[in-house]
């Protein structure tokens, strides 16, 4: 796959208050979480705003990786799986994190491991919408979106130049 064709630069100002708009949504949900299970890398970020607005901190990692060179997805690999004592129930209780579903893989792979979990992510592409439960913010498919710690300043041409 080529790079998208728009991008969606975030800072971490923004990132900071997306991900704590979604702590409010789900604080706003008729039930209360044990624990977070965060999809690592990218669901430390919002793990850590999420556990401590909503004071969980029983904190789960489940490690997974399918993007192996920046745009390209390639076949998942589970690095780390769940505790055994969060998966009983389904995971009823739990609330899985992560910063983005984009085709849905990665939800839909984890959601394997705890069908009963609550799903958030801060950001959402079409395809993936139906595999989670609460997002705050959906972008085109056709959108890359740049996190603050992948990025760097670098300089910016002119939208009249070509700018993306
Ligand atoms: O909905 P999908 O198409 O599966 O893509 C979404 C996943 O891709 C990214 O993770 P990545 O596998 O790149 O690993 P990272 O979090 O370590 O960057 C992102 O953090 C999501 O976890
Ligand atoms: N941005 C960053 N990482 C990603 C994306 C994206 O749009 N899709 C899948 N992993
Ligand atoms: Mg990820």
């Amino acid at each position: 796959m080529s790079l998208p064709d728009k991008a969606f630069p975030v800072s971490w100002d923004q990132f900071h208050r997306d991900a704590r708009a979604l702590a409010w949504r789900l604080a706003g949900l008729d039930q209360t979480f044990k624990a977070i299970v965060c999809i690592t890398r990218g669901g430390l970020v919002p793990a850590a705003i999420i556990s401590r607005e909503l004071n969980i901190r029983l904190i789960e990692t489940v490690c997974v990786a399918s993007y192996h060179d920046y745009v390209n997805q390639g076949d998942m690999v589970l690095l780390k799986g769940i505790a055994p004592e969060l998966q009983e129930n389904g995971g009823e209780g739990v609330l899985v994190v992560d910063d983005l579903t984009d085709t849905g893989k990665t939800a839909a792979q984890v959601r394997t491991m705890l069908p009963k979990a609550h799903f958030a992510c801060v950001y959402a592409k079409p395809k993936g919408v139906p595999t989670v439960d609460t997002f705050i913010t959906e972008v085109s498919q056709d959108t890359w979106i740049y996190f603050p710690w992948d990025m760097g300043f670098t300089y910016q041409e002119p939208i009249a130049k070509g700018a993306r």
